[in-house]
């Protein structure tokens, strides 16, 4: 038969080691907040955990106050579930769920002594607070990563009530089926909290992974797309334009004579003039449409279900408030032009590399035409 003062031993081990894990991702995620609520319930919880079944601390710990400490380890363990699902708990909730937690064995203490009534109850409203947790996390869906960490909240969940329905039956520890369940359910519940910790680092590095990926495709400059994002996305909106036969099309926008801004004003007035472009043309999309920095002072505009002359009429909009525009920096006022090139793929396909070649030679066109202005390809 499995000694249960060792199991209890293995949980608070297992609960050390899992914060120590919670530490260590953070470190390499970026530190990101639900990771430190996690980490600091979990350490909590040990806390808690000790102070409920260690020997040799006064009564009043192990009867009463371990059992708020540990639900006030959930509590913060619940605030870091909400967290990553980009909400919050109040410290009100956490007050209440500690408070019920110290209320359920005060009575069975002190107003109704029974240790049957207290380890009992307790388990109950502990599995209700794992249960909680994972239906909290259930709910914020994109199963990567969260599937793990809610089934170990549930089995935790199920162990707890096992645990507590069976010393509602069995009065007698003795009682072998009772010490058999109460036997499993220890080996279940550091089980459980191994994948619950597992499924949290795999949901915050799942989470990091794909900022960075984003990351990756942006241009660190005007966070409009690089030429990785471009490719990337470009391919899909080509595709759900050929896909719905709508027209596409795709506008290249070239600052006029940029070489003399940066020149004239330095470098960090051309940066600021090239955010300022890129801040504008992304106000004047729509949210399916694309925008990327092509080179140094080109972008790329990508619209679905523009055909030639509403493509044209586009291109002139941003042309002419691109001519009206004032950047303005610290005392300096620059005003600046751009070129233009407007394709659809009415005329050359659906193509997208296709479509920026003969979009910029449409743009090159219009520098050569005196620069300012539209030119469709
Ligand atoms: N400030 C700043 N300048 C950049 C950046 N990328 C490229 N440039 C500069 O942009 C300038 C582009 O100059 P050119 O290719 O001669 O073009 P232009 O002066 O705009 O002339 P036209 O295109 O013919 O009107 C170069 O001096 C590059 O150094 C950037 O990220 N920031």
């Amino acid at each position: 038969m499995l000694n249960l003062d060792t199991l209890l031993l293995v949980q608070v081990c297992v609960t050390l080691l899992t914060t120590a894990l919670l530490v260590a991702s953070a470190c390499y995620a970026g530190s990101p907040p639900e990771l430190r609520w996690w980490a600091a319930g979990n350490l909590v919880v040990s806390a808690g955990l000790a102070m409920a079944n260690l020997d040799g601390l006064p009564f009043i710990f192990s009867a009463i106050i371990g059992y708020g400490v540990i639900a006030f380890g959930m509590g913060l363990v619940l605030r870091g579930l909400r967290v990553h699902g980009s909400a919050t708990l109040s410290w009100r909730v956490v007050a209440i769920v500690t408070v019920l937690a110290l209320l359920i064995p005060a009575y069975f203490t002190l107003v109704v002594p029974s240790l049957r009534g207290r380890l009992c109850f307790s388990g109950f409203y502990f599995a209700l607070l794992n249960w909680l947790c994972a239906v909290t996390l259930a709910r914020q869906g994109g199963w990567r990563g969260i599937a793990i960490c809610v089934s170990g909240f549930a089995v935790l969940g199920l162990a707890l009530f096992m645990r507590g329905a069976h010393m509602l039956r069995h009065a007698d520890p003795a009682d072998v089926p009772a010490s058999l369940v109460m036997g499993a359910s220890m080996l279940a519940i550091p089980l459980a909290q191994v994948c619950i910790v597992f499924g949290m680092i795999l949901m915050v590095m799942w989470r990091y992974a794909e900022r960075l990926r984003h990351l990756s495709t942006l241009d660190a400059l005007t966070g409009a797309l690089n030429r990785g994002g471009l490719e990337n996305e470009g391919k899909r909106v080509a595709l759900r334009a050929q896909r719905g036969r709508r027209s596409l099309a795709v506008i290249m926008i070239d600052v006029d004579f940029f070489k003399r801004i940066n020149d004239t004003y330095g470098h960090p007035v051309g940066d600021e003039v090239l955010r300022h472009l890129a801040r504008m043309l992304k106000l004047e999309l729509r949210p399916y449409d694309l925008l990327a920095r092509f080179g140094g002072e080109e972008f790329v505009l990508a619209l679905d279900g523009l055909d030639r002359q509403a493509a044209i009429k586009v291109a002139e909009r941003l042309r002419a408030r691109i001519e009206l525009e004032l950047v303005e920096i610290d005392a300096l006022s620059v005003r600046y032009t751009a070129s233009v090139g407007v394709v659809t793929s009415d005329e050359h396909g659906y193509d997208l590399i296709r479509l920026i070649s003969a979009g910029d030679a449409a743009m090159y066109e219009a520098k050569r035409a005196g620069r300012n202005r539209v030119i469709a390809g």
